[in-house]
């Protein structure tokens, strides 16, 4: 592999060691190193770790190239050594092949645009119940942290989305947060480097995942299957006495009926679950929280939007926003959402890929088995493709010159392995910013700019922040 991607460019490392302490040093930047890399060494760079071998891939060009041209070798997962331990591969992001190729469309076939559609009404009450909660702290006034909120929101979709459950609030502050809680220690341990990851023959010595690492997947997985079980007996209390009419289904139903005939086994049910769970909450979560702190830090732009959203649901008398029903009358929400994605993207470098076969890409070969990085905020954030990328701009989606190119914006990567979960994204950010945006003004209560710098995780972190919020009528 060394040998046959010896030629592509890229910082020279260690005997060994590769660029290990380099990348070391970067700890929550490692974006910005590679948005460094990129402006050094161009569109295709490389980066080595003892026996791991990773080629970067930057700009909408060269992402297109391999990932849609030559889909079929770029298309398979990287499967870490220590991703074995916790769900032999059979889990929806790590798997590949034919079993990820039918997961995959079992999956999505609850989550289409005409699915979501049907779901909206699960994001709009869980819009309203955020801004209840919201209602207190403008009645009282003072600043309080915002994120948690955001989070609970993003999580209570999803969780309805999969189990169709509908937390009341008690639940909410009893059950679910406490599978948040779970769920972002979880984060904190997959997105942890682990040696095994580039020396793959230690896994025969060492097990580097952390026994806390074991008990939190433990407690996840334990949550899960209590959902499971309480979804199976209300399923069964909705179909004595249903007629075909009103029975509804979910992801999970879907997803049974493949246990039911044997194509994935319980075990795999679960970590599919905590997949979607893990892919959904966090990346819209942080997402929604980076539109508020932009939102905060441009005033005239938070008016403006505003104003927009009053106006086209007042001059209909709705009271609450509905994607379907204003996804294109408002032409400044589209902006705005589109802009928050491409200077926030919470899919910083996506997730892994791996070639499977030898490939020449912009005039380089990659030897098969390379990891492979779309580098998701460099296409976003370099002033290669953009003008002022590190400024908010919501009408630069308007302009179609080359430096704002909108079909530019990779946030959900490129090619058949991008996100499942889109449609459903642009759906909650979309109604979460509406609903916010129509009730409350947010404010800053300090004197220095609300911090936008993402900290690099699995999915781009915003920095805990207090508002100010004031009701709006
Ligand atoms: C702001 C919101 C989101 C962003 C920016 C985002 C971005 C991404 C990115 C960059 C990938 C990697 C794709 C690749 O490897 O080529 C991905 C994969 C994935 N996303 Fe999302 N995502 C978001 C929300 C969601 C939601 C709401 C769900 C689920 C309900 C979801 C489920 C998934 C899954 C399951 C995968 C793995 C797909 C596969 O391996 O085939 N995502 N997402």
């Amino acid at each position: 592999k060394k040998i046959i991607n010896s030629k592509i460019p890229g910082p020279k490392g260690l005997p060994i060691v590769g660029n290990l302490i380099e990348l070391a040093r970067t700890k929550k930047n490692l974006h910005l190193k590679y948005l460094e890399w990129f402006e050094n060494y161009g569109p295709i760079f490389k980066v080595s770790i003892g026996s791991l071998e990773t080629v970067v891939l930057t700009g909408y060009p060269v992402l297109r190239e391999a990932f849609v041209d030559n889909s079929e070798i770029f298309t398979s997962r990287y499967q870490r050594e220590n991703a074995r331990s916790v769900n032999g591969y059979k889990g929806l992001i790590n798997s590949n092949g034919e079993y990820h190729k039918n997961l995959k469309s079992v999956v999505l076939s609850e989550m289409t645009s005409t699915r979501i559609k049907k779901m909206e009404s699960h994001i709009n009450q869980e819009s309203k119940r955020l801004c209840e909660l919201l209602d207190q702290h403008a009645k009282d006034g003072t600043p309080f942290k915002m994120n948690k909120y955001l989070n609970l929101f993003s999580i209570n979709i999803i969780l309805r989305f999969l189990f169709g459950v509908n937390f009341p609030y008690t639940e909410l502050d009893d059950g679910s947060t406490s599978i948040i809680q779970v769920i972002q220690k979880f984060l904190q341990h997959v997105s942890k480097p682990s040696p095994t990851s580039y020396f793959p023959f230690l896994s025969t010595f060492i097990n580097d995942r952390s026994k806390e690492f074991y008990d939190i997947h433990k407690l996840l997985s334990k949550h899960i299957n209590t959902l499971i079980e309480k979804y199976k007996d209300s399923k069964q209390q909705q179909m004595d006495g249903a007629t075909e009419t009103n029975i509804t289904t979910t992801i999970l139903d879907k997803l049974l009926i493949e246990v039911e005939n044997n194509r994935i086994t319980q075990s795999a049910l679960i970590s599919i679950c905590i997949d979607v769970l893990i892919a959904g909450t966090d990346t819209v979560g942080q997402t929604l929280s980076f539109a508020i702190v932009a939102l905060v830090n441009n005033p005239e732009i938070q008016e403006k939007l505003s104003k927009n959203i009053i106006d086209a649901m007042e001059s209909v008398n709705d009271d609450h926003y509905s994607f379907s029903k204003y996804r294109s009358s408002i032409p400044y929400l589209s902006l705005t959402v589109k802009e928050v994605f491409r200077m926030y993207p919470a899919g910083i470098l996506g997730l892994p890929h791996m070639t499977t076969e030898d490939c020449q890409i912009q005039g380089y070969t990659i030897a098969k088995g390379t990891q492979i990085i779309q580098n998701i905020y460099s296409t976003h954030r370099s002033e290669s493709f953009w003008s002022n990328p590190n400024h908010f701009i919501p009408e630069r989606h308007t302009q179609k010159d080359n430096n704002n190119d909108t079909s530019k914006c990779v946030h959900f990567a490129v090619g058949s392995r991008n996100c499942l979960g889109m449609s459903l994204a642009e759906t909650e950010v979309h109604t979460a910013i509406a609903e916010l945006l129509s009730r409350f003004k947010f404010t800053n209560p300090s004197t220095t700019p609300l911090n936008d710098d993402g900290i690099f995780s699995i999915a781009l972190t915003c920095h805990d922040f207090f508002v100010k919020i004031q009701r709006r009528n």
